[in-house]
């Protein structure tokens, strides 16, 4: 966010050789991210939020400064699975996130309503310019890692997002169904239009695994995440099964109470990913 080219609305496409620098608003001088990454898929419900969250916990376990942007304006699940009861407050210079109990910022339109369940029924581009504001009016200070909740489908806050913010990398998330599989391929086809740099694909909910004889149990089919992945010529970040501890743990609000190794190497392939792509960027 430092960049003066970030609230360009080409930053994700352009050279960078263009002559008008673009002002940068007073949270974004207060601000420095160093790495933005967003999760997408096209299909609902397969977990991104839940990816992002665990990656955020991840990363944050591994000593980075991390972020959450809830971009699911409608559905928003974050501040929910964080256990936040806080609102986001304004400052004289923009929004201040709400910080979770390990410490990480997060901003979402549900933490600026009165109640969770209050619906916002609002047209795409008035959504759109708020997802902008969320770049442009927050004050996230020195962050490793702002993480981008997108929401399902490729429909205008995934566009914006896309055009409008100056995403390093995506992680895309989907689920072993065909029908999974089909409009995540969509979301992948659209952010290559965009020339979007993937960091990888997580296959979620790949197996369950049985708590009397440990047997993997492939409840939506049988796993394609890595030929997938090759398929569409971008990384495997790996599998993560159904666990029903994570789903009570995100319902109580406690996620980051979650312990998983096959998350934190999840987290370590994205942090490798983004030090390839920006080496002298991230601590
Ligand atoms: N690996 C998993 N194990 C157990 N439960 C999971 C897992 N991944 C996601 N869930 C649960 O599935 C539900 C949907 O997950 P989540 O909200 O992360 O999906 P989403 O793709 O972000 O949904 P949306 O389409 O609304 O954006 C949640 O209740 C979540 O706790």
């Amino acid at each position: 966010m430092s960049s003066p080219c970030s609230s360009c609305s080409t930053a994700s496409t352009c050279s960078g050789s263009c002559s008008s620098v673009p002002e940068l608003t007073e949270a974004q001088k207060l601000s420095n991210i160093k790495n933005v990454v967003a999760v997408m898929s096209g299909k609902g419900g397969v977990g991104k939020s839940s990816v992002t969250s665990m990656l955020a916990v991840s990363l944050m376990r591994q000593g980075y400064k991390v972020g959450i942007l809830d971009a699911d304006i409608t559905g928003p699940s974050i501040p929910k699975i964080f256990g936040l009861k806080d609102k986001a407050s304004a400052a004289e210079k923009g929004i201040m996130p709400v910080k979770s109990m390990s410490g990480i910022k997060i901003v979402s339109l549900n933490l600026m309503l009165e109640n969770e369940d209050d619906p916002v029924i609002w047209r795409g581009p008035v959504i759109s310019q708020l997802v902008k504001q969320f770049w442009t009016d927050v004050i996230w200070g020195e962050l490793d890692y702002l993480l981008i909740d997108l929401p399902p489908g490729t429909g205008d806050v995934p566009i914006s997002v896309l055009q409008s913010i100056p995403v390093d990398g995506l992680v895309i998330v989907t689920s072993p169904q065909q029908l999974a599989n089909m409009v995540v391929r969509k979301a992948i086809k659209m952010a290559t239009m965009y020339k979007a740099t993937f960091y990888g694909l997580v296959e979620n909910m790949a197996y369950i695994e049985c708590p009397d004889c440990n047997k993997r149990i492939e409840i939506f089919g049988k796993p394609a995440g890595e030929k997938e992945a090759a398929a569409n010529e971008i990384p495997y970040l790996g599998q993560l099964p159904i666990d029903p501890r994570l789903t009570a743990l995100s319902d109580a609000g406690q996620v980051e109470e979650y312990q998983s190794a096959l998350f934190d190497v999840i987290a370590q392939k994205v942090d490798a990913c983004s030090k390839e792509k920006s080496p002298k960027e991230t601590a």
